[in-house]
């Protein structure tokens, strides 16, 4: 197996510009976050703290900031990203789009049919993205970046706006594809108890620049993820801290 990747962000400034006279907005400042190689780390904080505006900088879609992000393991680690949309290709078929970051290989496009099959949506393949529901969309982004084998997965609330047993499903299926294939995952979500059944790490975001206000080891087996009540009762005591 590869080496694992690990993460060392330091961001010392990122702001936006103001928006129709109003100030700078500062984002983060002297933000720094270690992760470890293989961890899977959730971020929760408030809509419009930064949470994006961090899984952008990592991905390395926006570089308009000050300060270093460095990765350990893997100097170059190949990245997939879940955005908060889909964002799927209208114009491309189901199996067009998983293909599209990979080369055009036989064992690229197996690769991309054992993805679909996996996720339980081998009959879409040749199907236009419009025609699917918002779950089967997600289910073809999640395949899309697992394609690449990456080493690094940034999530942004991939199971937002589906119901809870299709989000139940999904969960269950990317626990299962990290099983198979282990990557460096940060996460992003509103839910706490999505992220309790997940995240070895939770860090809560919070203020203006945004700084982690709550740093928590998880430290629950598969079996106490599975189990609400165990699950609430750690919330429970997350959520009084
Ligand atoms: N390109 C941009 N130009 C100007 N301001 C931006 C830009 N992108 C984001 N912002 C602002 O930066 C702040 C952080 O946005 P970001 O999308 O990172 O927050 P978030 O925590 O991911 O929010 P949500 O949970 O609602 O997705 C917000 O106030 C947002 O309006």
């Amino acid at each position: 197996m590869a080496a694992m990747t690990g993460l060392k962000i330091e961001i010392d400034c990122k702001s936006y510009p103001p928006l129709g006279g109003a100030p700078m907005r500062r984002i983060f400042e002297g933000f720094h976050l270690s992760v470890d190689p293989g961890a899977f780390v959730c971020l929760l904080g408030q809509s419009g703290i930064g949470k994006t505006t961090l899984l952008n900088m990592i991905s390395g879609l926006d570089t308009d900031y000050s300060g270093r992000i460095e990765f350990h393991g893997e100097p170059k680690p190949r990245m997939g990203y879940v955005f908060q949309t889909p964002r799927l290709l209208p114009w491309r078929t189901v199996l067009e789009n998983i293909l599209l970051p990979l080369p055009s290989t036989e064992s690229a496009r197996e690769t991309a049919l054992d993805l679909l099959a996996g996720m339980g949506i081998s009959d879409t393949q040749d199907v236009y993205p419009e025609r699917l529901s918002l779950g089967m969309q997600r289910r073809v982004a999640l395949a899309r970046a697992f394609a690449i084998g990456p080493d690094v997965l940034l999530m942004d609330e991939p199971f937002t706006s589906l119901d809870e047993s299709t989000a139940d499903r999904l969960r269950d299926l990317l626990i299962a594809m990290l099983a198979q294939r282990p990557a460096t995952v940060l996460f992003v979500t509103h839910d706490s108890r999505d992220a309790i059944r997940m995240a070895e790490r939770i860090l809560v975001l919070s203020g203006s620049p945004a700084h982690a206000v709550k740093d928590v080891s998880v430290g629950m087996n598969l079996d106490e993820r599975l189990d609400k009540g165990a699950v609430e009762a750690f919330r429970g005591r997350f959520l009084a801290q």
